[in-house]
């Protein structure tokens, strides 16, 4: 295995999106600072969604004008229209990400257009932020299935993340939404999608919910998968995808990813700290079973 893996950090997006209180925007900034200081390297800060929608997100403004930013370190933030990406420009986002999904149900609860139309909602939003040189990642949700319609074609997916590719996207995010997929499964989807999309442009985004994700993303990384989208302190679930638990861990992935001789140039006792701070935070059980476990000398 090639020994240099991209990690993509969610907790403070995905993470705290589905927190049943309210978080307060001091808690996310140190949280955004605390995991750059542990050498993550691109933080999905925020996300600029409709409140109606999603009040918990509804504080991206103050979040990444308030962080102390490390340079090298990429802050970016969810825009699922014109208006967020204006909203997240005028923060002063490095990066932003469109998302869609490969079942119509799921796309209608979670941004309430069809996945055609989500994909002509994006054209402009990619054009404006060409103008802007802000880079354009692709989430594809349920891609291992769907709550409201159970399995997925893996065709499904690849014509999904094919159009998001074509259109502008520089990274297609492959989301395990509910977090059923098994390893056969991940193989079979990333299988089709690579005939799409090259497999440098894709990255994996594995809810825990069944306990598969790791055993997942090991799969995919002997496919050749070198992104990889994890949560601290396995935070995390969508508001629109009822039962699903927190993404895969980042202390968990960390430890895989060392014990494989890959580099991710991540203080892993550093990250269990932040790990521990936050679900102390939050008043919610460590969802890292490395964070857990984790001896401060070892
Ligand atoms: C897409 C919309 C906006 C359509 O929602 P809509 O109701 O169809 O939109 P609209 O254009 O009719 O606007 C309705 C109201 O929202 C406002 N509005 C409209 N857009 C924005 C915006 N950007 N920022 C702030 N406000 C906005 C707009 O101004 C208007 O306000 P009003 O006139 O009623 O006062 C809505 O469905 C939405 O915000 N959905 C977001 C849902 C969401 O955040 N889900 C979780 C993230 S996705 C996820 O977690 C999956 C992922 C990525 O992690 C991968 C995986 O695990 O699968």
């Amino acid at each position: 295995m090639s020994n240099k893996v991209r990690l993509v950090e969610v907790g403070p997006r995905d993470g705290l999106q589905n927190e049943p209180g309210s978080v307060p925007s001091a808690i996310k900034i140190t949280l955004v600072e605390r995991l750059a200081d542990c050498g993550l390297c691109h933080i999905e800060a925020a996300s600029f969604v409709s409140p109606k929608w999603v009040p918990q997100m509804a504080d991206g403004h103050a979040i990444l004008t308030g962080i102390r930013r490390q340079p090298g370190v990429i802050y970016s933030a969810l825009t699922p229209n014109l208006k967020g990406l204006e909203a997240a420009i005028a923060a002063g986002v490095d990066e932003v990400a469109v998302f869609t999904a490969a079942s119509e149900s799921f796309c209608r609860r979670n941004i309430n257009c069809s996945i055609d139309e989500s994909l002509a909602r994006f054209t402009p939003l990619l054009a404006k932020a060409r103008q802007h040189r802000l880079k354009v990642r692709g989430y594809v949700s349920t891609a291992l299935g769907c709550p409201y319609e159970g399995n997925i074609a893996p065709a499904a997916v690849a014509r999904v993340a094919g159009a998001l590719y074509r259109i502008g996207c520089m990274e297609i995010s492959l989301g395990d939404t509910i977090g059923t997929g098994t390893p056969n499964q991940a193989c079979a989807m990333l299988a089709a999608v690579r005939q799409e999309v090259p497999i440098t442009q894709l990255a994996v985004h594995f809810h825990d919910t069944y306990g598969q994700a790791l055993a997942n993303i090991y799969a995919v990384l002997e496919q050749g998968i070198r992104i990889i989208d994890s949560s601290v302190a396995g935070l995390g679930g969508c508001p629109y995808a009822p039962g699903a638990s927190g993404n895969v861990a980042t202390e968990d992935v960390v430890y895989l990813l060392n014990g494989l001789g890959i580099d991710t140039g991540v203080d892993l006792g550093r990250l269990v700290d932040t790990g521990r701070w936050i679900s102390q935070q939050l008043g919610r059980p460590n969802g890292s079973k490395t964070g857990r476990a984790w001896k401060n000398e070892s």
